[in-house]
């Protein structure tokens, strides 16, 4: 059951106590109620998802990247790689990939355990995955291979209806003018994710599906042994003490309402708190690097200096084009009638526009031969691994004119382009001993030369990509003439343009377990601590080559057959 005000629960202790109920804690509470003996209460700051209409229909995502009620709001420090400027550090565009086979043979290979590679993983992703049909029904034959897929799982997935058909005509034509460049790839989720295909997201009926509306869907949330408790905002962990050798504690402080609780756990704590939550209530808790911690007065119970360390986001900027075509995104978002069409559509059959949003295809490339001859270290996990990704998309192009010279109302499209394996690293850290305080948050972007190369060789290859034939009678114009542009200058304009995807990753990274640094063991237990587990995007020990939801909903699904 789900509960607004704590003094409606019927008890503050619990054999499991889950602090963050997103993308990777509603699956362990899911998982762990499904055992009738065990009790489970989730402790979640924000607020219900109930109604928030704009969480539900896919096409409204872009409302949620400005400041709003049901996000944390938080900014990065500035940034010295982008030129000084901050970012919005905003808390899903729903876009489903797992990234290379290759990622998580890395993982296993940097933990020591087996479990975390590909092969063993791909039973979770399917614990996870239910493939869904598009909206519209269209024949998805050549759209995907079924055989990378589960329809058993929780979690909606599913091909987009097709909004967009004279844009993805082009996109897909691309590919077969440039095979290879941009070789088609009818299933970038096989674990080989390299070329160009068509997007899946996590979209179920014309409906964003999250863990919130999956794994506390109505079948599972009147469960006895689930409680959800929203607005618990958890400080700090308590009840400190010593077992062979070990930290242990009793449980979490949490606020509501201005008052301060605390629950029990009697079997163990998970952290499900996300990169920037986790370590910040590590930290809060005297979990971290001990001197950081004197120096804030905080005492130190466990030192454990990679706390909040080796953050790892990935860089994102675009490329856009006017476009001779009046099917486009601000074709409606613009259009008082047409939205409102869209709108009506969506709310009779959930169908139309409004059904997902404005990306059609990703591609996966990698700059090998760039890379050599300038002595870069191939920095991907592996030669299945790609180094950058294209988001083929129908932006607002008013919102895009701002920060790449303006289209002055004209229909565009765009290309977003990814850094995936980013070498910088940056950090969470707190400066303050009150957890109430917002945690620093440094993305570290583009601190290393590898990253802004590899941006700049994508800008070079994907210019070449949008000069394919098919775009001829298409294409107008580049909004922002970067085709004779020095290598300074095309640095310059990534370091004035770039922002993030959102993936920040890798703040309590698992490591082996006889390793000096890490946070986590492989089995997701805080090195130093006992009954306390930290299952979210923070254990990632390196950056997937994708976007981050569907590696958090694998551990998550995994981090829970641990306990047994
Ligand atoms: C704007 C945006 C767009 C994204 N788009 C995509 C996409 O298209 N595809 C994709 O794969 N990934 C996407 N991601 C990334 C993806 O959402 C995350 O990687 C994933 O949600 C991480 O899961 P998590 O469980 O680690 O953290 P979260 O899902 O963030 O869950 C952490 C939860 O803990 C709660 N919490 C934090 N601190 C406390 C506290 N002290 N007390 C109580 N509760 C607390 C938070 O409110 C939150 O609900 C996007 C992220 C953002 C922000």
């Amino acid at each position: 059951k789900v509960y607004e005000d704590v003094t409606q629960l019927p008890g503050l202790s619990y054999d499991f106590v889950i602090v963050g109920g997103g993308t990777a804690g509603n699956v362990v509470a899911n998982r762990l109620t499904e055992n009738p003996n065990f009790s489970v209460l989730v402790l979640e700051a924000g607020v219900s998802n109930e109604g928030v209409i704009d969480s539900i229909v896919p096409f409204f995502f872009q409302n949620l990247l400005t400041p709003n009620i049901y996000e944390w709001n938080y900014t990065t420090v500035p940034q010295p790689g982008l030129n000084g400027r901050n970012v919005g550090n905003p808390r899903d565009g729903m876009v489903y990939t797992r990234g290379s086979a290759d990622d998580y043979d890395r993982f296993a290979e940097v933990t020591g355990d087996a479990g975390w590679s590909w092969d063993r993983l791909l039973p979770y992703f399917f614990k996870n995955e239910k493939w869904t049909p598009p909206v519209d029904h269209h024949d998805t034959r050549g759209q995907y291979n079924p055989a990378f897929h589960s329809t058993n799982g929780i979690n909606s997935v599913s091909l987009t209806a097709s909004n967009w058909p004279i844009f993805s005509r082009h996109v897909i034509e691309a590919s077969k003018e440039l095979p290879d460049e941009w070789p088609f790839n009818l299933d970038m989720n096989s674990g080989k994710p390299l070329g160009l295909g068509w997007l899946q997201m996590t979209i179920g009926g014309g409906m964003r599906s999250t863990s919130a509306t999956s794994y506390l869907g109505p079948e599972f949330i009147r469960r006895k042994n689930l409680h959800v408790l929203l607005r618990a905002q958890v400080s700090k962990l308590v009840g400190s003490s010593h077992a062979n050798g070990k930290l242990t504690f009793a449980g979490v402080q949490f606020a509501q309402g201005g008052a301060l609780f605390t629950a029990k756990a009697v079997k163990e704590i998970i952290l499900s708190a996300g990169s920037v939550g986790t370590p910040g209530l590590l930290l809060h808790s005297g979990i971290g690097d001990q001197r950081a911690l004197t120096d804030l007065g905080i005492s130190t119970l466990l030192d454990l200096p990679s706390v909040g360390r080796n953050a790892t986001d990935h860089p994102v900027f675009s490329l856009g084009w006017t476009v001779n075509s009046n099917q486009t995104l601000d074709s409606i978002s613009q259009n008082a009638t047409r939205f409102d069409e869209a709108f009506a559509q969506w709310n009779r059959s959930h169908t139309g526009p409004f059904s997902a949003g404005g990306t059609t295809h990703l591609a996966w490339a990698r700059l090998d031969s760039q890379l050599a001859s300038n002595n870069f270290t191939d920095p991907s996990a592996g030669p299945n691994s790609p180094h950058i990704e294209v988001a083929f998309t129908m932006p607002h192009c008013l919102k895009l004119a701002g920060s790449t010279g303006g289209t002055a109302g004209q229909p565009c499209v765009s290309a977003g382009i990814v850094v995936l394996n980013p070498v910088s690293r940056g950090s969470v850290t707190i400066n303050s001993s009150n957890p109430f305080d917002s945690p620093i948050i440094d993305a570290g972007f583009l601190q290393s030369d590898v990253d802004v190369f590899t941006g700049r060789e994508a800008i070079k290859k994907v210019l070449k990509l949008f000069k394919a034939p098919t775009w001829r009678d298409y294409i107008i114009a580049p909004i922002e003439d970067l085709e004779n542009l020095s290598d300074e200058e095309l640095d310059e304009h990534i370091r004035n343009s770039a922002s993030t995807f959102f993936y920040l990753i890798g703040t309590a990274a698992m490591s082996a377990r006889d390793a000096r640094y890490g946070v986590v063991d492989p089995d997701l237990l805080v090195k130093g601590a006992s009954r306390l587990r930290i299952i979210d995007a923070s254990v990632f020990p390196f950056a997937v080559s994708g976007h981050t939801q569907a590696a958090t909903y694998a551990i998550a699904e995994r981090g829970e057959f641990l306990f047994l």
